[in-house]
């Protein structure tokens, strides 16, 4: 049965906050002293937004059926991504039914395939996607995690990300993963300093709670190699992430056996769609791939992500994205459990993560949620109208 044809596409955007959740203000633990490429540049070091970790704001994707209803997304993308939608994206979307999903996603990445591939189109063709997936969902009065095949258990559960990881605890989280604030610029004080940290959570959190550290793509193989073998002895850490630049196959595949056995190395945040993993999977970069549903290429490319890391035997936890994510985890085996990103500035609150964009944006209670709390059409959630949107590149016609 056809559905309700595509009568409009709307690119948005919107600061502060939301998906682009690096989008803070000043005090935010987001922006404290973490560890990235760009510290070896002192005057970067400090602060993740001097070196433009927010510039591009949130990009809100709008499409509108013939009959009225409206499915929407946002993600990372802001105003350049509002180009690609607008001018690029659009006319593999009107007149369409939504359900051609698999052959507008080919269509959106083919015909961008020669700027495209990877970051910011990639982001802007997720958005699409999602957008997509959320009108079929509202047409079709189910959830998006029915559309994909259904939960396969009644709760999801979460590791919380934050400064602290002792608060997680508390909290009721089954583990939790706090930032590298040193990288190799700052030598072997660094080095000691990033274990002292990781040392001091160790403490407070006990010894049977899962610490992680992200490294945000700041280091070398052989100081990660280091950092890893010292807060695997020491500390027990489960898992380093993200330690190198996502264009070095090679050092993940180094540091992957360079690591102990036993500890994890994850990956896949900044990676995008079913080539980029592949790479990943082939190369045997990581244990665990961490795609963003935001950034990968959306739920239609996640879907073939998740097929072939299931067929190599490892795990998909999605890189924190809200609702996007959790309908994915709940209906995959190969999803334990999902990444909640601590939004509030001392990583010692729950609140939504991408507040304030999200009405009804679910959140987890002592580190879980129940499934049925995702049983609302689409994602389940509304675009907040008090939230200031520009539409800087209306369609043309
Ligand atoms: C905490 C990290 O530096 C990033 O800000 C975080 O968003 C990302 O890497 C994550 O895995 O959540
Ligand atoms: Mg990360």
């Amino acid at each position: 049965m056809a559905l309700s044809k595509i009568r409009s596409v709307r690119a948005l955007t919107a600061r502060g906050g939301g998906a682009d959740y690096h989008d803070q203000g000043s005090g935010h633990w987001i922006d404290d002293h973490i560890a990235t490429p760009m510290a070896r540049y002192p005057e970067y070091r400090q602060s993740r937004q001097s070196f433009g970790i927010n510039v591009l704001g949130t990009l809100i994707v709008e499409i509108e059926a013939e009959d009225g209803t409206v499915g929407f997304a946002v993600t990372t993308g802001g105003a350049p991504a509002a180009y690609i939608v607008e001018r690029h994206l659009s006319r593999f979307l009107i007149g369409r039914d939504p359900a051609e999903y698999e052959k507008i996603w080919d269509q959106m990445y083919f015909s961008t395939q020669y700027y495209g591939r990877k970051g910011l189109v990639i982001n802007a063709i997720s958005g699409v996607d999602l957008a997509l997936w959320d009108l079929l969902g509202k047409l079709r009065g189910e959830p998006v995690h029915a559309l994909l095949g259904g939960a396969v258990r009644d709760e999801l559960q979460f590791y919380a990300t934050g400064a602290r990881p002792d608060a997680a605890k508390d909290l009721g989280f089954i583990g939790g993963k706090m930032p590298l604030h040193h990288g190799p610029a700052e030598g072997d004080e660094g080095l000691a300093r990033n274990l002292s940290d990781i040392g001091e959570m160790r403490a407070r959190t006990g010894d049977d709670f899962w610490l992680m550290l992200d490294c945000w793509m700041a280091l070398d193989v052989n100081y990660a190699t280091r950092l890893a073998t010292r807060a695997w002895h020491d500390f027990g850490l489960k898992w380093i992430e993200e330690a190198i630049s996502p264009d070095d196959y090679w050092g993940y595949a180094e540091l992957k056996r360079n690591v102990p056995r036993g500890m994890l190395v994850t990956t896949g945040e900044h990676e995008a769609t079913r080539w980029g993993f592949r790479m990943l999977l082939e190369m045997d970069c990581c244990d665990i791939i961490q795609p963003d549903v935001g950034w990968c290429g959306g739920i239609t490319e996640l879907l073939k992500i998740s097929a072939l890391a299931d067929a190599a035997g490892k795990l998909v936890v999605p890189h924190g994205s809200s609702v996007y994510s959790y309908h994915f985890v709940c209906t995959r085996h190969n999803s334990p459990f999902a990444e909640f990103l601590m939004m509030h500035p001392d990583a010692n609150e729950v609140v939504p993560m991408f507040r304030p964009q999200l009405l009804g944006e679910p959140v987890p209670e002592r580190g879980r949620l129940s499934i049925s709390a995702l049983d609302k059409p689409g994602f389940g959630v509304e675009l907040n109208p008090d939230v200031a949107l520009e539409r800087p590149f209306p369609s043309q016609g």
